[in-house]
């Protein structure tokens, strides 16, 4: 199946736009009419532009407000349709989408709307051009897709058919069983966008919401599934307006649409990329760091040894129960003071995810490894974090931690059995993107996004899970662009015993967040505490929280340069994160100094 991708999609100048779908493997675009007019190259550059890029062009668009209009109005749309027919001829492109019109001059006539349709196509035909009808969900009578192709039927012409878009199906609710009604030679084209399932009026939604298929709350694979019966072949195509999108670098953006094409296609069984391998466990997080001994004393205190050297490399690994943290001091990667740089994922078949990942154009990392070491599939989220696809003490694969020598140590405390969670920060403009990619990458579940205020800004949060739980990695981001300091990473450590935990870290000189009384205030509001317990984290600065499932106890420590520690007790299946306690934990980071930066 052919891919396209509508300029109005991506960021950039036409070039730029161009250039972008052509390297992400876009077969062809749709170009927006405003892309063209605001472009110093002429029809005949662009159609050798595209040429060049391999891109053919399979639509240009939109030419509204045409139809069910007065004589005298229509006789002035036909006029201006010939100079489009014209255009699109130096373009060479040779489908043109008509959306239904919002003119207040139209009325609601379907007899008229198909005989002035058909008297364009007619003119389109002497053009060689095909028009393509589309309804946009706030057109002014025609607002559906069974209704524009009514009117088609009506039309009767050969150059006239229907442009369906997922977008403006879906957001009505429209049933899409009945594309299978259509023709599929009547179908002359399909745009396709998801968007987050939100209230609001339609056009808003549609004009700054949309997203790539995979990355909203619609079913598309469905509509697709129902327009693939009727016979259509022609492009699967893109159009996204969305105004992060228009912000965002656009090379990054195409890639991120022909990924969630490509999954697309493999629901719909028109593409079979190898399948996800769903990692089983966290081996390790891997932070980076200029200086070692602020990281190396937070672990210390946290009841973490250093059990291990890399054979090669300035590597640490501490450990603690199966908590396994590398602290990396190697120069390439000190730059940007501590950061978690790196997950090591437990997989059941490392080469098999590898594979998976490559084939939905995860960037694979070279592996940075020295003769000897163990051979290490890498891919790099959309955040930059390296993910490392890695078995740990299995039979037949090769365990990465034959790197690592075993350096003399005292025994490591008992506090801590594993890494619980991560959480990760993205760029501002990947996190739709970010979930996308954990979720077909990874084949890990995305569960809904919650919203975490920030005194200084809304933040955005979305975890990422694979079904029991031992994998789950925590996706934030800021609403806009924004100084990062505490949009930091954290590492959460799952304990039985989170005060015998926080009391073992406070004995071992570590510093915990603070805690303001307000909030325990509060809890004792909310829930009936045993005698002493809310008094026991006051102290020890523990958060609470409680779900349909259970218990959720948490405290957290200072932050080292953009990292910090969570010490989290999950009681009687408990699945959230403690979202609710995120403000007050935020507000902490900000007004303790030294939890922030550093
Ligand atoms: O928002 C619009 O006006 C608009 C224009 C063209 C389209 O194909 C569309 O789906 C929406
Ligand atoms: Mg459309």
């Amino acid at each position: 199946m052919r891919t396209s991708i509508a300029t109005v999609s991506l960021s950039g100048s036409l070039t730029e736009k161009l250039t972008a779908a052509a390297r992400a493997g876009f077969d062809g675009v749709e170009i927006f009419e405003d892309d063209l007019l605001a472009s110093p190259l002429t029809p005949e550059e662009v159609r050798a532009r595209c040429a060049d890029l391999g891109l053919t062009i399979d639509l240009y668009q939109p030419m509204r407000d045409v139809e069910a209009v007065p004589a005298d109005v229509f006789a002035r749309n036909l006029r201006r349709a010939r100079h489009k027919f014209e255009l699109m001829n130096r373009l060479g492109a040779d489908t043109v989408l008509v959306c239904s019109s919002v003119d207040p001059l139209a009325v609601d006539d379907d007899a008229l709307a198909a005989e002035q349709l058909n008297r364009l196509a007619g003119l389109a035909q002497d053009f060689g051009v095909r028009v393509a009808y589309e309804a946009l969900a706030w057109g002014r009578h025609v607002s559906t897709y069974d209704h524009a192709w009514r009117i088609v039927a009506a039309a009767g012409h050969p150059a006239l058919g229907t442009c369906l878009d997922s977008f403006h199906i879906l957001s009505r609710g429209s049933d899409p069983r009945g594309i299978e009604d259509i023709p599929g030679e009547k179908i002359f084209f399909l745009q396709l966008a998801d968007a987050p399932l939100l209230a609001m009026d339609v056009l808003q939604w549609s004009r700054h919401y949309r997203c790539f298929p995979g990355q909203g709350g619609f079913d598309v694979a469905a509509l697709v599934r129902h327009v693939l019966r009727t016979g259509y072949d022609g492009p699967l195509s893109l159009e996204v307006f969305n105004d992060v999108f228009r912000q965002a670098p656009a090379a990054p953006t195409a890639v991120d649409a022909r990924r969630s094409l490509l999954l697309l296609q493999e629901a719909v069984g028109a593409a079979t990329p190898p399948a996800p391998v769903v990692p089983t466990g966290v081996a390790f997080a891997e932070l980076v760091t200029p200086d070692a001994a602020p990281v190396s004393a937070l672990l210390a205190a946290l009841g973490f040894a250093r059990t291990a050297r890399h054979r090669g490399k300035p590597v640490d690994l501490w450990q603690q129960g199966e908590a396994r943290v590398l602290v990396n001091t190697g120069p390439a990667v000190s730059r940007d003071g501590t950061r978690l740089a790196a997950v090591g994922l437990e997989s059941p078949d490392p080469a098999g995810a590898a594979r998976r990942a490559e084939a939905l154009l995860a960037p694979v990392l070279p592996r940075r490894r020295g003769p000897e070491d163990v051979p290490l599939d890498a891919v790099a989220a959309p955040d930059g974090t390296e993910l490392f696809f890695c078995a740990t003490g299995r039979p037949r694969l090769p365990d990465w931690r034959a790197d690592f020598a075993d350096v003399p140590h005292d025994p490591p405390g008992a506090a801590v059995s594993r890494i619980d969670h991560l959480a990760l920060t993205q760029p501002w403009h990947h996190f739709d993107e970010a979930a996308l990619f954990h979720r077909s990458v990874l084949g890990l579940r995305a569960q809904e996004s919650v919203d975490l205020a920030d005194p200084y800004g809304l933040q955005r949060s979305r975890a990422v899970t694979n079904a029991d739980g031992s994998v789950r990695i925590a996706l934030g981001v800021g609403a806009a662009p924004a100084d990062d300091t505490v949009h930091a990473q954290h590492v959460a450590l799952a304990t039985d015993d989170v005060v015998a935990a926080a009391r073992r870290f406070r004995a071992a000189g570590g510093r915990p967040l603070p805690i303001p009384g307000n909030y325990y205030d509060d809890l004792a509001a909310r829930y009936e505490f045993a005698d002493g317990e809310l008094e026991t984290y006051r102290e020890l600065g523990i958060l609470y929280d409680r779900d349909a499932h259970g218990v959720f106890r948490h405290c957290y420590t200072h932050t080292v340069g953009r990292v910090f520690f969570e010490l989290v007790q999950r009681d009687g299946g408990y699945r959230g994160y403690g979202a609710r306690n995120a403000p007050v934990r935020l507000a902490a980071q900000h007004a303790v100094k030294g939890f922030t930066g550093g």
